[in-house]
Parts: structure tokens; sequence; C-alpha cells
């Protein structure tokens, strides 16, 4: 049987690179493209030299349209714009469109939606498997103990990242509201800075922290009236977002178009 043929976005980025090494290391998919922006100086450059994985003879182009039109799937971990316009080429191509692009706001996700009318869309915050376990687990603590105990959300990335809240808090936070029975936009304090008042009840907090070369760390906070329960996760290496996101195309190859989650992917929608 052929293989699936994978293109990566931005794969001169933290992210790409990791995706190109992730495709070369995992057997049923190939990387038949790979693409930055325009202008970008890597243009031209072989995408598995790039990734610290030998040539494996894909130039970096700056032509996504050109590249879909003969593959199976794309990882996309870019930019909201970026993905935006991708996903518009993937429901051409009729492709699997694998999102960890973070930082959409609700005309971005509107887009997506239609897009995955025609293409299979895989997105999510966080694609490790760790994290959506974590999510599963706060789903269950939040509904397990009552609105008199306080939930606050607190991530720490490296000094490079551009979005606040990160896509992973807000996937935890979600959780924890579903749990509750609540809306997280309704409900969500996103950032304090002066006179705040006291906390209201019911209400889940968000607390970012930037520096460094943290890949990503996320610790769920329920506080209750004299004891704490914490509940967290420390990613140490990129390689478990990237081997996620090939897991993920893999899963959506021939699935009926629809925009899925990784915790479809990873079988944990009902836990
Ligand atoms: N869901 C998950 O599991 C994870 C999600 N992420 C998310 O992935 C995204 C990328 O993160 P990271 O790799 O650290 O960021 P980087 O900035 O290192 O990589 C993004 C890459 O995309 C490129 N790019 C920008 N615009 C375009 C375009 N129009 N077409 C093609 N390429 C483009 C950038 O090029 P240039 O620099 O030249 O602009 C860059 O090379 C972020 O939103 C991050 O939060 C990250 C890790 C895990
Ligand atoms: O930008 C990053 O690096 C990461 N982004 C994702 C997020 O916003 O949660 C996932 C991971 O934490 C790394």
């Amino acid at each position: 049987m052929s293989s699936m043929r994978l293109i990566v976005a931005g794969a001169a980025g933290r992210m790409g690179r990791s995706l190109v090494r992730a495709i070369s290391e995992t057997d049923g998919v190939e990387l038949s493209g790979a693409f930055e922006r325009p202008g970008s100086p890597a243009l031209g450059k072989d995408a598995g030299e790039l990734a610290g994985v030998g040539p494996l003879g894909v130039a970096i182009s700056d032509d996504p349209l050109s590249l879909v039109v003969e593959a199976d799937g794309v990882l996309d971990f870019t930019t909201p714009d970026a993905t935006v316009a991708l996903s518009e080429f993937a429901a051409q191509g009729r492709i699997v469109h694998v999102i960890g692009t973070t930082g959409l706001d609700e005309p971005h996700l509107a887009r997506l939606d239609a897009a995955a009318r025609h293409a299979v869309v895989v997105r999510s915050g966080n694609m490790s498997l760790g994290v959506n376990l974590l999510a599963a687990l706060v789903r269950q603590a939040a509904a397990a103990l009552g609105p008199d105990w306080d939930i606050e959300v607190l991530e720490m990335h490296h000094r490079a990242k551009v979005d606040a809240p990160s896509g992973t808090a807000l996937l935890l936070g979600e959780a924890a509201a579903e749990g509750r029975g609540i809306s997280l936009a309704q409900n969500a304090v996103r950032s304090r800075d002066g006179h705040t008042g006291a906390r209201v009840e019911g209400t889940i907090g968000f607390a970012s922290l930037r520096g460094g070369s943290v890949v990503g760390e996320h610790t769920v906070i329920l506080a209750g009236a004299g004891e704490r329960v914490e509940l967290g996760h420390r990613a140490e290496d990129r390689m478990i977002f990237a081997r996620g996101a090939v897991k993920a195309a893999i899963w959506g190859f021939r699935r009926k178009p629809g925009h899925y989650s990784m915790a479809d992917v990873l079988g944990l929608t009902g836990v």
C-alpha cells in the first residue's frame, strides 16, 4: 500500500522542523512537500536538512496550493491567518488538515468550520496524549467538586510564544467549564491587574508566564477552603506534539469531512 503523502506548513519553524522529523521516523507516511511564507529565508532549502534528519529531497516552497493537489494531508502549526488561508486550499483538495496553531478567534474558527464541510480538520491546542488525558481528568475533577472550589489555570512557555493564554490553557479551561456545566466564554477571567475586587465565585481564571526555553507547562489548580488539588503536565520535548499530529493525520485519512479534536483521535471523548 502506498504511503500517506503529508505536507508541512511553516516547515522552518520550531514545530515545523519537529513535524518533518516525526514524519521521517513514522512508517506509512512520507513528506511530499514543505512550505513557508513568501520571502522566508528558508525557501529552497531541503526540509530534512533544516530538521536535522539529513536531505529528504523536499525543497521548501512558497506555493501551498501546488503542494496540496499532490498530497493527502497537511500538518499546520503556523499563525491564525496562515491557517485560515490554508484551510481553503485543504478544502479544495479534500485532504486532511491537522491544525496545531493557537490564538485563533471566533471569526477564524467560523472559517475553519466552513472548510470542514469538505476537508477532514483535526484541531487541538495540544496534540500530546498527556494533555488530552489531563483534560479528561480536569473535567471529572471540576464535575466532582462544587462551585465553591475555585479553578485557576497557570501556564508557562518559552520567551518566543506570541499568544496568551496558551491554546492548552484554554483547552483545559474548556474541560473545567464542561465539568461544571457552564460556558467558559461567560466565566473566564483571562487577566488581572490593579484593583480587581474579590474573586467572583464560579469563574475560571488564567495566568500566563513567559521565559527562557520552556516547551510548555500547565497546572490546573482547584482551590477549596483549607485545601488545594493541582493537576498538571510538563512538556519536555516538542516531539510529543509532532508525533500526535502525525497520528491525527493517519487517523483522519479517508474519514468523512468534519471538524474533529485530538480527543476524537485518542478515543478520549467520553472519558
Ligand atoms: N497544538 C499543539 O500541540 C502545539 C501548538 N503550537 C502552536 O503552533 C504554532 C507555531 O509554533 P512554533 O512552531 O513555536 O512557532 P514558529 O514561529 O517557530 O513557527 C511558525 C512557522 O510558520 C511560518 N509561517 C508564518 N506565516 C506563514 C505562512 N503564511 N505560510 C507558511 N508558513 C508561515 C513562520 O515563518 P516566519 O517565522 O518566517 O514568520 C514560522 O517558520 C503556535 O500557534 C503555537 O502555539 C506549538 C506547539 C504545540
Ligand atoms: O507555542 C508553543 O510553544 C506551544 N503552544 C501550544 C499552546 O498554546 O498551548 C502547545 C504547547 O503548550 C506549546
